[in-house]
């Protein structure tokens, strides 16, 4: 089976992710499992797969669960597989998307600065190692938008990484790009490639090397980084033994974005952990929440104005050996009906400045405009 087939089957509501590995197509609905407490939904996928262990469970989990946004499990009434979507998507058409009537951030650009530099003095008064703060873009067309565009575009732009589209329980759906894997569990092997630490691309090769360069040498975005890769092998560790870490970062690269990873392994102690129990247990990630977890989730709710949902969750799928692939979900958007919208948040920690983690979240707002059809 083509990749490229799966893709041009995807429509709404459907679960779509493609990766180095393989590309999943899931539809109809078998069992849907819907749990805000992440403990009773591996549970549930677990009692779920027993029944069926030739089946899988595709979905997502939310930011932060209980706020309204529950964890979503699915196993599909038909699940169809194929290889990596390059280069089969090489020759697909773009799909022409068009332009929002109206493009409104939440919050205001300069509101977002005011709240960064709020968060670099709570770092401080509260002990906290790092936070990250999120933005929203809302685009409205006036007219229905099908998710199935801005996938098939993603896909096409994104040659690496986790492209997917997923149905939302509140009939949205969440579609983005993410470079970064919160885990993956193939038998007793673990992996997680975590990332902190960004500059954007540039069109200009000059530009673009020296920034990868500068990012490397960067003493903020490292210590952004070390932050990060301390948290996941400490969230690995009661799993794991023989875990591996590099001490130093390496540099990698998505079409918008340098990003500073670092690839963990570890072998999994008891075989009845799945690849869903290990995604909840090590999410929230400081690439998306903060050190320590709690109070920087607490800053993250005191200093956004908007609920995260579904972004800065996790997308993926689980089988009945409990094995799994799990993306964080960035550089994606919600899609209704007429609307989106686009998140995008920045790792802060006391040495950051304002103005420079607005211009980080703009240029991670590129991977989805791209895809719907701005100029790079
Ligand atoms: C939070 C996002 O990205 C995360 C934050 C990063 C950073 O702060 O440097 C880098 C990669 C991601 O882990 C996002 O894209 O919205």
């Amino acid at each position: 089976m083509d990749a490229a087939r799966l893709l041009g089957d995807y429509s709404r509501g459907d679960f779509f992710l493609t990766t180095a590995q393989r590309s999943i197509l899931g539809t109809g609905v078998a069992a849907g499992i819907t749990d805000s407490d992440e403990r009773r939904l591996c549970e549930r996928v677990a009692a779920a797969l027993a029944d069926e262990p030739s089946a899988i469970a595709v979905g997502v989990l939310p930011f932060a669960t209980g706020a309204g946004s529950p964890a979503r499990m699915v196993l599909p009434a038909r699940a169809r597989f194929a290889g990596p979507a390059h280069p089969a998507v090489a020759k697909a058409q773009r799909r022409t998307i068009g332009t929002p009537l109206r493009t409104t951030p939440v919050p205001t650009p300069e509101q977002h600065v005011r709240a960064v530099a709020e968060a670099v003095s709570a770092l401080r008064e509260r002990g906290l190692r790092k936070v990250v703060l999120a933005r929203a873009l809302d685009l409205d067309f006036g007219r229905e938008v099908d998710p199935a565009d801005i996938l098939a575009n993603l896909v096409k732009d994104n040659q690496r990484g986790y492209t997917f589209a997923a149905g939302l329980p509140d009939g949205k759906d969440l579609v983005g790009a993410s470079p970064e894997l919160l885990l993956s569990r193939k038998g007793n092997l673990v992996v997680s490639h975590p990332h902190a630490g960004s500059m954007p691309r540039s069109a200009d090769p000059v530009t673009d090397m020296e920034n990868g360069k500068a990012l490397l040498a960067s003493r903020k975005d490292h210590i952004e980084h070390t932050v990060l890769a301390e948290a996941v092998v400490e969230a690995l560790r009661p799993f794991c033994t023989r875990l591996t870490a590099p001490t130093v970062p390496e540099l990698v690269s998505t079409p918008t974005m340098w990003h500073l990873g670092t690839t963990i392994t570890g072998e999994l102690v008891d075989d009845d952990v799945t690849a869903l129990r290990l995604a909840a247990a090590l999410h929230p990630t400081p690439a998306i929440c903060g050190t320590p977890t709690d109070s920087a989730r607490e800053l993250v709710t005191e200093l956004e104005p908007f609920e995260r949902g579904y972004y800065a969750g996790a997308v993926g799928w689980v089988d009945g050996a409990g094995d799994g692939e799990w993306a964080v979900s960035i550089r994606c958007a919600e899609v209704a009906q007429t609307s989106l919208r686009l998140y995008a948040g920045g790792g802060i920690v006391p040495e950051s400045d304002p103005v420079a983690e607005l211009e980080e979240t703009s240029a991670k707002f590129a991977t989805l405009q791209r895809a719907m059809g701005a100029p790079s």
